[in-house]
């Protein structure tokens, strides 16, 4: 496969159920071939879309010293700031080329119940916070219909995946790639790597640099149009289903020169389930042709394997 499939989230939403299911089949058929897919119809309006990249580039614009405040320390990247070059890849020499920044869940329990660190507010940018919180909410109501769909593709009922996700530990990520001054000597702006969440849904795949591995070992361009994002299934999916779905390794590529002199803004969604889920191999993805691939684990342990190997937990 050389390019990637397009669905529109309308039809899972239909009434019409042939168009339902038509859905499934795409969808599943991408994710068993390629692991990614660009979505129309998901629930991000153009105008939310525009005004939360208009407040990350207020954010990224901050001095430094301003946004080395919302750096903290402790809470092993999971929510505000992360500066420059921190983040490196799995078995990757150098840290990426990238800044970021991450709202989590937003819970609407009492403190003593919260399962995870609280957001952090901008003080300068009071509209950050309420866009950014926003965009988190229509991108997980995105990504619980995408994973409705892949539950009945895996002959699993449809809302087998709402009770882990409702309230889980998703995190969405705007990220930065400042304008290049020399040529990197080894880093990219994102060094290839496999997500380790359920899925992603990644806004701002629209220019060039995402690049997304097939099959045959070839790099393809995973470009969007205006009104789609990109989603791909990450190792946690992957993993519950015996690698039957695909975590596709993928990378950002640094511009050719003429254009070093621009930034580049994505933002991925990563959704992650409550840490409790079991990431067992479902038992209808093992059989005597597809043995069991992996040990069982729960999400929370697997995650915190991962963030220590890619730096940001110690
Ligand atoms: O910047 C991008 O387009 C993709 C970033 C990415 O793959 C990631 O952060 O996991
Ligand atoms: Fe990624």
């Amino acid at each position: 496969m050389n390019q990637i499939p397009s669905v529109d989230l309308r039809d899972f939403l239909s009434d019409d159920h042939s168009k339902k299911m038509q859905f499934v089949e795409q969808l599943g058929s991408a994710f068993e071939e390629i692991g990614f897919v660009a979505i129309s119809g998901h629930f991000l309006s153009d105008k939310l879309s525009e005004d939360l990249y208009t407040q990350i580039k207020a954010f990224f614009d901050l001095p430094q010293s301003i946004k080395s405040n919302y750096e903290i320390q402790g809470l092993a990247g999971q929510r505000g700031y992360t500066s420059y070059g921190k983040e490196k890849a799995q078995n990757a020499p150098v840290g990426d080329l990238k800044e970021f920044w991450h709202f989590g869940q937003y819970e609407e329990v009492a403190p003593e119940d919260y399962l995870y660190p609280a957001n952090i507010t901008v003080d300068e940018l009071p509209a950050f916070n309420s866009v950014g919180k926003e965009v988190y909410q229509q991108l997980e109501k995105t990504a619980l219909y995408m994973l409705r769909a892949l539950a009945l593709h895996l002959r699993l009922e449809e809302t087998y995946f709402d009770q882990w996700v409702s309230q889980g530990n998703s995190i969405l990520r705007p990220i930065h790639y400042p304008p290049l001054t020399k040529a990197p000597e080894k880093a990219v702006r994102a060094a290839a790597h496999t997500d380790i969440n359920l899925i992603t849904l990644l806004m701002g795949a629209h220019g060039r640099g995402l690049q997304v591995q097939n099959r045959q070992g070839d790099w393809i361009e995973a470009i969007a149009s205006k009104d789609q994002l990109m989603v791909n299934v990450g190792d946690m999916l992957s993993r519950l289903s015996n690698n039957r779905l695909l975590s596709t390794v993928h990378q950002v590529v640094n511009p050719p020169e003429a254009g070093w002199s621009e930034s580049r803004y994505s933002i991925p969604f990563f959704m992650h389930p409550k840490a409790t889920m079991p990431l067992n191999c479902l038992d209808n993805c093992v059989d005597d042709q597809h043995p069991q691939l992996y040990e069982d684990i729960s999400a929370g342990d697997f995650l915190n394997e991962r963030l220590r190997e890619l730096g940001l937990l110690k």
